[in-house]
């Protein structure tokens, strides 16, 4: 089934040129799609357009069966953005039991200090936001969309500035997701994390989608997410 319908979806700032041009996209139950492209493609404009975050202007955006503007969709939902911004006077536990009451559910904190733990940030759940690095936010952002166990989890580079170790527990923990049967929508510039996690990949240029296949396919094809953007910015008449 599928968890989030994108349906010919326009979209301009300034009612002149189109940053997205007819997107229509997918994304199944139980998968991770990659969503890639040049810089001022589209792709945050389109999550904000997923998320509501902006008003839709053309075609129409399901999340679940519902439409996404409403309270329904928005709680099948969880966006990390590309900040690392989060409320600095909480302590990341009072953060996390405020993001449960969002989404009305009881927070083990028990797990949740399990994962501070092995993203190395033992003993921090309690201190507050304020005093942790970039990469703790970071963390602590990838963290609380663990928990909160949303069927559809967008994030919009959030891998920036998490260390290798933790990018690879951040893998781990995303498989398990799929396999739960949840949905991750991972907009990133590192290729190589694609290649190893997303189901699909999702290329946009100049707001129009370019590729929307299986990654192992664009991979088989061009050798790899880098030579795919390559061969396309080499060959296409932009
Ligand atoms: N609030 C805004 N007002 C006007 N134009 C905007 C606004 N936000 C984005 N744009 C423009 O829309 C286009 C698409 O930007 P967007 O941020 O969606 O691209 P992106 O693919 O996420 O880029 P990046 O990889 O650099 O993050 C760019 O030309 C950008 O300048």
């Amino acid at each position: 089934m599928s968890l989030l319908n994108v349906n010919d979806v326009s979209y301009s700032y300034d009612g002149i040129v189109n940053v997205l041009s007819d997107v229509s996209f997918t994304v199944e139950e139980g998968r991770i799609v990659g969503l890639v492209g040049p810089n001022g493609s589209g792709k945050s404009t389109l999550i904000r357009n997923i998320f509501d975050l902006v008003r839709l202007q053309s075609g129409s955006i399901r999340i679940g069966s519902h439409e996404h503007a409403l309270p329904e969709a928005k709680q099948l939902g969880m966006y990390l953005s590309s900040n690392d911004y989060l409320p600095e006077f909480l302590t990341a536990r009072e953060y996390i039991s405020m993001m449960g009451k969002l989404f009305d559910l009881d927070v083990d904190h028990d797990e949740v200090i399990g994962l501070f733990r092995k993203f190395s940030m033992e003993g921090r759940y309690d201190h507050l936001i304020e005093d942790y690095s970039h990469g703790m936010r970071k963390k602590t952002q990838l963290v609380s969309a663990l928990v909160m166990r949303r069927p559809l989890t967008i994030i919009d580079e959030t891998l920036n500035g998490i260390d290798l170790e933790a990018l690879h527990l951040a893998e781990k923990e995303f498989r398990r997701v799929r396999d739960a049967g949840r949905s991750i929508l991972l907009c990133t510039h590192d290729f190589a994390v694609l290649e190893r996690l997303a189901d699909r990949t999702l290329f946009l240029d100049l707001g129009h989608v370019v590729y929307d296949e299986p990654t192992k396919d664009l991979v088989e094809e061009h050798g790899s997410l880098a030579a795919m953007v390559f061969d396309y910015l080499e060959t296409s008449q932009r």
